[in-house]
């Protein structure tokens, strides 16, 4: 059984463009179906406008489906009450699209990491588990005491990861996690999250328009194209055979070879 499954999945946005017409149906998704094993890295790419959000906040229980099925470890997922969702919140984590600047300032570094295990109530002890979350991307506990502003770009993405897997999650969804860093600080990111998945065991989900952060990541890689998946293989063999035109699109918008631009993790 697959850790997390979605089958079929649809999902319609009612589009009123003035006040005395009927809404236009606009199909978000069209009958989309992806699966991650445990441990799987798997990309998900597509230009924009493709769907990746609209799934993305599917699979994480934001926003309800019309039709289809979304399942982790077998049970099914839906939008619903803060208390029904807990246990599916701390196996599955989120780490928003510049996550540095998710930061709430005004917090410590380990208030930021105690916040979600406190939030979803992780029993346990938290210093200790903040302390290992910290270690774990390469942080000591010099940064404890220290606020957002008090952190290098490097440190702070860090924070936001070590937040994110506190409650020891088996799947990280990243949305564009590395998009408008630097190429040291992408590799940086891209390592740790490596190191986060081999050492771990976690699955991950990274979502990116830019085929070359996948490629550096992620054994296998989905391409949606309108609201559709129109491509999922090995990442390998999508780099060197693709058969969509928006695969072949996307592969076309990299300036240079995907190792060149993007350190390549086996
Ligand atoms: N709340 C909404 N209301 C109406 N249409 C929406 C809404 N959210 C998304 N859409 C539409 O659904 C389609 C998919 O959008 P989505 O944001 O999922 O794409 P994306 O691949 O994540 O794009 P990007 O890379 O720009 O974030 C687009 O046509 C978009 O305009």
């Amino acid at each position: 059984m697959p850790l997390l499954s979605a089958t079929a999945v649809t999902r319609d946005y009612a589009i009123s463009t003035t006040l005395w017409q009927r809404p236009r149906i606009h199909r978000g998704l069209d009958r989309v179906s992806l699966t991650i094993a445990a441990g799987e890295r798997v990309g998900l790419v597509g230009s924009s406008g493709s769907g990746k959000s609209t799934l993305l906040r599917a699979i994480l229980a934001i926003d309800p489906i019309d039709a289809g099925d979304i399942r982790f470890d077998g049970r099914t997922i839906r939008p619903g009450p803060v208390r029904a969702l807990r246990w599916y919140r701390r196996l599955v984590q989120y780490v928003p699209q510049d996550p540095a600047s998710s930061l709430d300032p005004r917090m410590s570094v380990r208030t930021l990491v105690a916040e979600p295990l406190r939030r979803l109530r992780v029993p346990g002890d938290h210093d200790a588990v903040i302390d290992e979350a910290l270690g774990r991307v390469g942080l000591g506990n010099a940064v404890l005491d220290r606020r957002p502003a008090q952190l290098s770009g490097g440190q702070a993405q860090r924070v936001a990861l070590a937040r994110a897997i506190a409650t020891r999650p088996r799947l990280l969804v990243a949305d564009e996690p590395v998009s408008g860093l630097d190429l040291p600080l992408r590799n940086q990111v891209m390592d740790v999250l490596h190191e986060l998945c081999h050492g771990g065991g976690m699955a991950l989900l990274m979502v990116s328009h830019d085929l070359t952060v996948v490629a550096g990541a992620c054994e296998r890689t989905a391409v949606m194209s309108h609201g559709r998946i129109v491509e999922d293989r090995a990442t390998t063999d999508l780099l060197s055979s693709p058969r969509h035109d928006s695969t072949r699109a996307l592969l076309a918008a990299i300036p240079t070879l995907p190792h060149s631009r993007c350190r390549q993790h086996p």
